[in-house]
């Protein structure tokens, strides 16, 4: 099931206000009367989205974009999502985004929907993406790669044990707080597997071979199959090669080898590659 996705798959959470026709630009900040929470949860430490005073851009998404705000009563900090008016997702699958509990994966505290956008409010990342590390940065060393691939392999350990397929890893939807901790945001692709509907979303580049085949991708061990291989993938983007480097260690050489095994059969499974020696241990 994908989590957000295109409204004329789903029933949209409560959008009682058509969209206006054409949409351009910054969001104005709507009326509280127009929001409604995907489950008006009292635990939550937003509870409105007028809670929230935006501060600045932090990045923009094919979807939409993402601020920096402040809590007006509390001051905390929070990022807000954005996303187009035309993207959709039901109170099941945002209430299941807010149970996600992990050290590894970016909270999320509030869904917001109104006329004008569906908004994630999320835990602040302050250093940013992965992606932006990997463009100011050459090359990872060893040791914070494997700490990298050790947090990513947990956030993937706890989503399986929730049957969430991610769907979409890769460095702009990994990013890192101020103390320098890398967790697993973003589940625009993802999919609640036992209900089995998947879909295509993702990004090609970090796509295992058996996702573009549409007979088999619906399974729920190739979802899972398929994160590992993106990880696959993100490893070696950090090591700034597109194919296993000789001059790598053993150990990472064969953790990278497992998730870019071919046959998703065959590919290390996150179970097994949390005890393997490149990633053992780390934290
Ligand atoms: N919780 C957050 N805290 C801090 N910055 C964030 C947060 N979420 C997103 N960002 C920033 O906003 C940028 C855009 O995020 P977004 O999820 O909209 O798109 P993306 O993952 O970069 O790209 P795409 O939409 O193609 O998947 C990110 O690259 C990151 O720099």
């Amino acid at each position: 099931m994908s989590l957000v996705r295109e409204r004329r798959h789903q029933e949209p959470l409560t959008l009682s206000i058509p969209p206006p026709p054409h949409y351009h630009g910054i969001p104005r900040d709507p009326s509280p009367s127009s929001f409604s929470s995907s489950n008006p949860d009292s635990s939550s430490p937003v509870q409105t989205l007028n809670d929230l005073e935006k501060l600045t851009v932090l990045g923009q998404g094919s979807d939409g974009t993402v601020y920096k705000t402040r809590h007006r009563r509390t001051t905390a900090l929070y990022a807000l999502k954005l996303i187009r008016p035309d993207l959709s997702i039901t109170t099941v699958e945002a209430d299941t985004l807010k149970r996600i509990e992990s050290s590894f994966i970016v909270k999320c505290y509030a869904v917001f929907a109104n006329s004008s956008n569906l908004c994630f409010v999320m835990e602040l990342m302050e250093k940013g993406s992965l992606q932006d590390m990997l463009l100011a940065q050459h090359v990872l060393p060893d040791p914070v790669l494997s700490t990298l691939a050790n947090r990513i392999l947990q956030g993937l350990r706890h989503l399986q044990e929730m049957r969430i397929v991610h769907g979409d890893i890769k460095p702009s939807n990994l990013l890192i707080n101020k103390k320098g901790e890398v967790k697993i945001a973003d589940f625009g692709a993802s999919r609640i597997v036992t209900r089995g509907d998947y879909c295509s979303s993702g990004t090609c580049a970090y796509m295992s071979p058996e996702r573009v085949d549409p007979d088999k991708w619906g399974f729920e061990e190739i979802g899972f199959a398929g994160d590992v291989w993106s990880l696959g993938v993100v490893v070696l983007e950090c090591y700034k090669k597109v194919e296993i480097p000789v001059s790598g260690s053993l150990e990472f050489r064969d953790f990278v080898g497992r998730c870019l095994e071919k046959d998703w059969t065959k590919r290390g499974t996150v179970d097994e590659l949390l005890y393997h020696p490149f990633v053992k241990n780390r934290q």
